[in-house]
């Protein structure tokens, strides 16, 4: 199996994009660690994956604060002896105008979609330098971005600007990792059907609109993301870093309009 021997951290893998993400790489062979704040899903997820007669665990761990993100490195060493790959998926949304967005949920959004992925980031490639130095092969980081990193949308300012700042990080990443030869590339999807995309997208103008931008005219599934995933933790993607690989059914920028049939 293509991740057999390899041990993951998939954050914010109790739901959604991120829980497909350990499905797959638990049934590739991967021992997972799921990490996320929602204990009670998280402990089910990874039951349900143990059940499935694959490897996981799950460690409560809030992306925002440094100390949990120590303690989960530590906890996965301690399990499973080593980090190979860490996938950044844990995120929110927020939708609001511009001139009514509070401080507060600006500050909120950027501390959990973009400041814990650097947090998690630099937790972990600290952990992948002293396995390297050990003599264990380098591992890999998969940030999990979004269309919005290019595609900002007025109505979800805060989660348009991590975006963008979580592909720019992994390009400052893969740079300073790169002699490492610790890749990091970041995933782009479009609407994938979860919780999250729920949450904004709850009448059928909003889906319309949705698939009025999007070539392939449908929303995506979580699964489809974790393939994308796969492939950049695979040696198949050994020459791939610093890129945001975009998964979202050749969306198109606001000004494109394609027929949605009625
Ligand atoms: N659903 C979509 O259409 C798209 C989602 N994305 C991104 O994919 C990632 C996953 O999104 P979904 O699966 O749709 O969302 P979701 O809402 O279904 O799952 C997000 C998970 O992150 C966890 N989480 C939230 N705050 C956390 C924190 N501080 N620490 C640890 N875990 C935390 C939640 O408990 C939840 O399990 C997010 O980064 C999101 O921005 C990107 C593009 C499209
Ligand atoms: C919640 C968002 O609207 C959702 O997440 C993304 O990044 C895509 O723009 C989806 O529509």
């Amino acid at each position: 199996m293509a991740l057999k021997d390899k041990v993951a951290i998939v954050t914010g893998a109790a739901h959604g994009i991120g829980l497909a993400c350990a499905e797959r790489f638990a049934a590739d062979g991967a021992s997972v660690v799921i990490a996320d704040v929602d204990e009670e899903a998280g402990e089910q997820a990874a039951a349900a994956i143990r059940e499935a007669g694959n490897e996981a665990r799950f460690v409560a761990c809030n992306v925002t604060e440094r100390l949990d993100v120590r303690n989960l490195v530590t906890a996965t060493v301690e399990a499973y002896g080593a980090v190979d790959v860490l996938i950044n998926n844990a995120g929110v949304v927020h939708a609001a105008d511009f001139l009514d967005l509070a401080e507060e949920d600006f500050d909120r959004v950027l501390g959990i979609n973009l400041k814990g992925a650097f947090l998690a980031a630099q937790t972990v490639a600290r952990q992948m330098v002293r396995q390297i130095e050990e003599g264990r092969a380098p591992g890999t980081i998969i940030n999990m971005s979004s269309i919005n990193s290019v595609f900002a949308l007025p109505t979800q300012v805060p989660y348009s600007i991590s975006k963008g700042g979580v592909s720019q990080l992994t390009k400052v990443i893969a740079i300073s990792l790169a002699p490492y030869g610790i890749r990091c590339n970041a995933i782009g999807p479009g609407s994938i059907m979860t919780d999250m995309l729920k949450s904004v997208v709850n009448d059928k103008n909003a889906r319309n609109t949705i698939l009025s931008r999007t070539p392939l005219g449908r929303i995506g599934e979580p699964r489809e993301i974790a393939g994308v995933a796969a492939f950049l933790a695979s040696d198949d993607a050994s020459y791939v870093t610093g890129q945001t690989v975009f998964a979202d059914g050749g969306r198109l920028p606001l000004n494109y309009m394609v027929p949605v049939p009625e």
